[in-house]
């Protein structure tokens, strides 16, 4: 793919985040991967959604030095990149600070699946991280991140729950492209909302059980998926 297609593709990405109403001012990032050419597109850092161009785009290589575009590339980038160098099935990063998976993030807690509109589309919880230490904070905080996050996925394939709420900061969501991992931060922010109001309602309320969660998970995503009009 072209630099030009690439930036295109990663700046209507962004802007649909802000048509789902999933940013506000500078809130967030989104990137994507050209793993042939060895680079990634992403927003520039500070730049608010309503004054992004198109051209504004950088681009970086996979060791987050700059290869093309005259703005600094986004503050995030060194955890986009983390992500991709570990998650090799992945090709499009978002980072929202959406309201309600936010609030998970601030309350550090995991969010539960307790229905199947969660289970359509994360195989179970989606895990918040670990805290930082000080030193790691104090060293390289972006890349300390990335490797916050990975580790929440030690044992799991990463598009099975293509989302994680970062403890204490916000949700970094990912897909097979920008748009994709778009797609996941809006099905994450509504996942997140409908969990806070059922734990609102009861604060005991437990998670799905184990069978209707697999079956709701497995009919659009097993190896014998029937949802939708996939052959
Ligand atoms: O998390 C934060 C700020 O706390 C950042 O993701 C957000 O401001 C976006 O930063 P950039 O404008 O991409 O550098």
């Amino acid at each position: 793919m072209s630099y030009t297609e690439l930036k295109r593709q990663v700046y209507e990405a962004n802007m649909e985040l802000q048509r789902r109403n999933l940013v506000i001012y500078t809130f967030g990032n989104v990137s994507q991967v050209d793993r042939q050419k060895g680079v990634v597109a992403i927003k520039p850092s500070g730049v608010s959604y309503d004054l992004l161009k198109v051209e504004d785009i950088v681009i970086v290589d996979m060791e987050n030095a700059i290869v093309e575009g005259s703005m600094r590339p986004s503050s995030d980038t060194k955890t986009h990149t983390h992500l991709y160098r570990k998650f090799d099935n992945i090709g499009g990063v978002t980072h929202t600070h959406s309201t309600y998976a936010t609030a998970w993030a601030q309350a550090k807690k995991s969010i539960p699946c307790f229905g199947t509109t969660h289970a359509d589309y994360v195989h179970g919880e989606i895990s918040c991280t670990r805290e930082l230490t000080d030193a790691q904070i104090n060293g390289d905080y972006e890349e300390e991140t990335g490797a916050q996050i990975v580790d929440s996925y030690a044992h799991k394939d990463p598009m099975a729950a293509p989302m994680v709420i970062v403890a204490g900061h916000a949700p970094f969501t990912w897909g097979k492209d920008a748009n994709q991992s778009v797609y996941h931060a809006a099905l994450l922010e509504e996942i997140a909302r409908m969990a806070y109001l059922t734990r609102t309602l009861d604060h005991s309320a437990q998670p799905l059980n184990q069978a209707i969660l697999d079956k709701h998970y497995l009919r659009k995503h097993g190896k014998d998926a029937y949802y939708g009009q996939n052959k």
